[in-house]
């Protein structure tokens, strides 16, 4: 059974369609990579899964049951928001047994080795935490709350790059040792790529791709070389993006490796190359 299932699912905020007939399942014990340009619709869709809005048509299940308005399934899910939700005149301490309340298999110990490992003070208000030190606290609070499904928006907003590396290593961890369902929506897709196992990827409110990255980044490459040759080579195949200069041409495909045709690269002398995830979400997601 998917974790998260959302059918037929629309949203509109006066004229503009958020989510357009939004059709998605999300697998269990997964880490899932929500991509998509601003204002492509993650942030509604991630709302609705959480029940923080309704939609306008479809419906939205967690373990096949309903999220709207039900407790019981919503406190499976820990939503780690970019705004500020926590009351800012408690300390980070008291935030991690009050996050109890809901979450009961919070790991306190769990949540200050953590702390202690990004040099968190735990002391400190929520109000006294530099933006950076706000995020990782968030985090921590996500990753200890040992909820079945964790979505982070955002998560390393402000993080310098040692804590973000350690962020990385830190969620894998966690992975590895309670496997759960994980949903980083980011903009830092090279940064993030390494830790995704699925891609999905959202584009004016409709999901235009959702593949495991391994797959997706195995199908992707590059062929370079005089501008007449690569046209020649592209003949009838899937090309998802091109850059020209002068007379050379560098073009992305995206289709079946055994599409790839090597003798006939050689033979007009073009070159191969790879394709990073990155480069192919601007791809998919321009124009
Ligand atoms: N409360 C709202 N009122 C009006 N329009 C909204 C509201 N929330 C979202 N929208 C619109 O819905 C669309 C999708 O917004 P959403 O916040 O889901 O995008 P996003 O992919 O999270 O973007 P970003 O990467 O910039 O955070 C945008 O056009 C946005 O302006």
């Amino acid at each position: 059974m998917a974790a998260i299932k959302l059918e037929n699912v629309s949203k509109k905020f006066g004229n503009t369609l958020a989510l357009n007939n939004v059709n998605l399942a999300i697998e269990p014990n997964k880490i899932y990579g929500l991509l998509g340009r601003n204002g492509a619709g993650k942030t509604t869709l991630l709302n609705l899964v959480t029940n923080k809005i309704f939609q306008d048509q479809g419906t939205v299940t967690i373990n096949g049951e309903p999220v709207y308005e039900n407790e019981k399934m919503l406190n499976k899910v820990f939503y780690m928001v970019e705004e500020d939700l926590y009351p800012e005149h408690l300390k980070v301490k008291q935030i991690f047994s009050w996050t109890k309340v809901f979450y009961s298999k919070m790991d306190f110990d769990y949540a200050n080795a953590l702390a202690q490992k990004f040099g968190l003070d735990t002391n400190k208000k929520v109000k006294q935490l530099s933006t950076g030190y706000n995020s990782i606290f968030k985090a921590i609070v996500a990753l200890a709350s040992n909820a079945e499904i964790i979505i982070f928006d955002e998560p390393i907003l402000g993080l310098d790059a040692n804590h973000r590396d350690l962020f990385y290593k830190e969620l894998i961890k966690n992975y590895s040792n309670h496997p759960k369902t994980i949903i980083i929506s980011t903009h830092l897709i090279e940064e993030v790529s390494d830790v995704l196992e699925e891609a999905i990827v959202i584009k004016e409110g409709e999901i235009i791709l959702k593949q495991s990255v391994e797959e997706l980044l195995s199908s992707a490459y590059k062929v370079s070389g005089e501008s007449e040759k690569v046209n020649q080579y592209i003949e009838g195949k899937e090309v998802i993006g091109e850059e020209t200069m002068g007379q050379y041409k560098e073009v992305t495909l995206l289709e079946s490796s055994k599409k790839k045709n090597e003798t006939l690269a050689k033979d007009l002398n073009l070159e191969f190359g790879k394709v990073e995830l990155q480069k192919l979400f601007i791809n998919l997601t321009n124009a």
